[in-house]
């Protein structure tokens, strides 16, 4: 199918975008990379009567290193942030998801804002954003605000970001040098989406006790989420295949499973506890 028409202006800064998109009054929409909205468009989900392109706002773009987290302008593609430096030397699990992402045209033109604001509940990003402790830095009419990942996710294409704001960057915590993280996934053969993604950042003391422990799925239920029970079973415990085994079987207790024409739900429950073993074994052993 072809879209439905639009108008189509391009804002040259972030105080414009915010501006039309409140002149458009709800019939306005954000345009980055294009390549969740335009499919959407094609497929007539959404209709939006304007599109706003802000891709060319150049203070969206880049990465910088602030205290101990790294901020992404959320215009940054994923192919400049696997280009990174910053990235490479302080995130390496960022660049590990996005080589996870599709193919190089999406890498070329997807943008990390763009991944986070659309809140695919099969997107990579947001699992590793939980596992991450990421901020979402959001302006809008009333100025800037930075919202903690879990609260700005809420359901599958949902989020805290008001109708009148734009994301701007998205920070991620630096992982101490002596811990691990990984990103591990199990792709859709057709999209490269993730039936399940799984996110773990963890550290252990030097004898073997785990003191810290994120794990965010993704592709699983409607939304993102960080396996708590999984991390409250190991928090403390050591890092033994018997702990990891019984932390595993945790990971898809907290939410509903999806299901789809590709992946029963009990498949996808399957696929959690699989897949969180796996990253678990990746970060603690
Ligand atoms: C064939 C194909 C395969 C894909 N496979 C994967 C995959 O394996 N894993 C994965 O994670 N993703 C995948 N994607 C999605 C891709 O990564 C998207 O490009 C990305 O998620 C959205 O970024 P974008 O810049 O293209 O956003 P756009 O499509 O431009 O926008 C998406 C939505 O976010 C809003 N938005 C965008 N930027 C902002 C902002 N700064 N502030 C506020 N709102 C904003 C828009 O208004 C729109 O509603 C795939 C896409 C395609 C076409």
């Amino acid at each position: 199918m072809i879209p439905t028409s639009f108008d189509y202006v391009r804002a040259a800064s972030v105080p414009e975008a915010i501006q039309l998109l409140k002149n458009f009054n709800g019939e306005g929409k954000l345009i980055a990379g294009g390549h969740s909205l335009v499919p959407l468009m094609k497929f007539r989900i959404t209709t939006p009567g304007t599109l706003i392109d802000i891709s060319q706002i150049q203070e969206l773009k880049g990465v910088s290193k602030e205290g101990g987290r790294l901020v992404i302008g959320a215009l940054t593609t994923y192919a400049e942030a696997l280009g990174d430096p910053l990235v490479a030397a302080h995130l390496p699990v960022l660049a590990e998801a996005i080589q996870k992402i599709a193919d190089l045209q999406v890498r070329n033109k997807g943008t990390i804002g763009g991944n986070i604001a659309h809140a695919d509940p099969a997107a990579d990003l947001p699992a590793l954003a939980l596992a991450l402790d990421a901020v979402v830095h959001i302006t809008g009419e009333d100025g800037e605000e930075r919202v903690p990942i879990q609260d700005f996710l809420f359901g599958p294409f949902m989020t805290a970001l008001p109708e009148t704001s734009i994301v701007t960057a998205v920070s991620f915590a630096i992982p101490p040098t002596e811990g691990k993280s990984t990103y591990l996934k199990y792709f859709h053969p057709a999209s490269g989406y993730a039936v399940v993604g799984v996110a773990a950042v963890a550290r252990k003391t030097a004898d073997g006790v785990i003191n810290h422990i994120r794990v965010g799925i993704t592709g699983a239920g409607d939304c993102a989420f960080r396996a708590e029970n999984v991390e409250k079973y190991l928090l403390g415990k050591t890092a033994t295949l018997e702990n990891i085994s019984k932390a595993a079987q945790l990971a898809a207790d907290e939410v509903d499973m999806g299901e789809d024409l590709f992946a029963s739900s009990d498949y996808r429950r399957h696929l959690c506890e699989v897949y969180t073993e796996r990253a678990l074994r990746k970060v603690l052993l």
